[in-house]
């Protein structure tokens, strides 16, 4: 007699970028660029296969975070599988400031989610993998696609994430300079400060609401005057060598504007043309800083994590 398969699920899930300049822990996109995950309930014990980025590094032991947040989704579902196999195949680079760690986490839960049938709703697996991420701002579209913009509301010891979806702009492109160098997003948080100047506070309220109304709109002229930061980028500067550099020479070639891919190092420009123009002024700024990197032209993406 033929034994049933394993039950297995795939799970594809797009890159983010975070912040979109003023908007810290806020404000995110989803881009054209993919993760996939692939789990599969087993007889025993929990096996992780890693392809493409990320190979040489991630954990292929129980530490693996898509292995911890599926079984959390399996724990809180009411089960407990005798063993899991995952396999991963990442196209998202690793601590580059393209949302890697939010990927994994939502392909994860995702996937668990769809072995458990679906018990858990999108709202709870925001908030679960949030729980693991510690900000919403990839997680969110990650899971839903589009821009996002999300907040944690705090009431009493308990703290619900709340997300609002834009549709992705039309037209735009995002030019993305990676480096070749990781930073830990958890680095790249030490280098903040615990408090900022009030009048940056101020700058950077009157900043994220524009920016929310120039996506709603569709309107450009708008999105390149105010997408700029005071409370994070300012302070990260040291670690991307021609940080300042290369967001000039962006605009100049014809961005409309350019900031840092949530905690970096990537730099990204947004433009609707002269994107190879635009490509090619940031990685020769960057290499005159000394800095190697690879450009991509990506979309943004309007559908988040999908079971395939
Ligand atoms: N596909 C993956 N599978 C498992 N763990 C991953 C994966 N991608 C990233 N990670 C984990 O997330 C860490 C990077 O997260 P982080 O520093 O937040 O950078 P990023 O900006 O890429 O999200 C990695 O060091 C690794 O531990
Ligand atoms: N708001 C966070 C975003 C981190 O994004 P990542 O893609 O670098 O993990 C921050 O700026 O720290």
């Amino acid at each position: 007699m033929r034994q049933a398969a394993s039950p297995t699920v795939r799970v594809i899930v797009p890159a983010t970028t975070a912040n979109l300049g003023p908007g810290f822990d806020s404000l995110g996109m989803a881009l054209d660029l993919y993760n996939h995950v692939e789990l599969t309930e087993t007889g025993e014990g929990f096996v992780v296969d890693v392809e493409g980025e990320g190979a040489a590094t991630i954990p292929r032991n129980e530490t693996n975070i898509v292995l911890r947040v599926a079984r959390q989704v399996y724990s809180l579902s009411g089960r407990t599988p005798a063993g899991l196999k995952l396999k991963l195949i990442n196209e998202i680079p690793v601590a580059r400031g393209l949302g890697s760690s939010a990927a994994a986490l939502v392909g994860g839960a995702v996937a668990a989610n769809e072995l458990c049938g679906n018990q858990l709703s999108d709202q709870e697996i925001l908030e679960i993998v949030t729980g693991f991420e510690g900000h919403p701002d990839n997680v969110a579209p990650a899971l839903f696609g589009g821009v996002v913009v999300s907040a944690m509301i705090a009431e009493g010891d308990r703290s619900e994430v709340v997300s609002r979806k834009i549709p992705p702009p039309y037209g735009m492109r995002a030019i993305v300079a990676i480096p070749d160098f990781p930073l830990a997003t958890k680095k790249a948080r030490n280098a903040l400060p615990a408090q900022v100047p009030f009048k940056d506070a101020v700058f950077n309220v009157s900043r994220t609401s524009m920016v929310i109304m120039a996506f709603i709109h569709n309107d450009w002229d708008l999105l390149g005057k105010v997408m700029e930061d005071r409370l994070h980028q300012p302070y990260r500067e040291t670690l991307i060598p021609g940080m300042g550099d290369v967001f000039a020479a962006a605009r100049e070639a014809g961005a409309l504007a350019a900031v840092l891919s949530g905690a970096g190092p990537t730099l990204i420009a947004f433009a609707r043309e002269n994107t190879v123009e635009v490509a090619k002024a940031m990685e020769e700024t960057f290499a005159r800083h000394g800095v190697a990197c690879m450009t991509k032209e990506l979309k943004p993406c309007a559908v988040g994590a999908k079971v395939i």
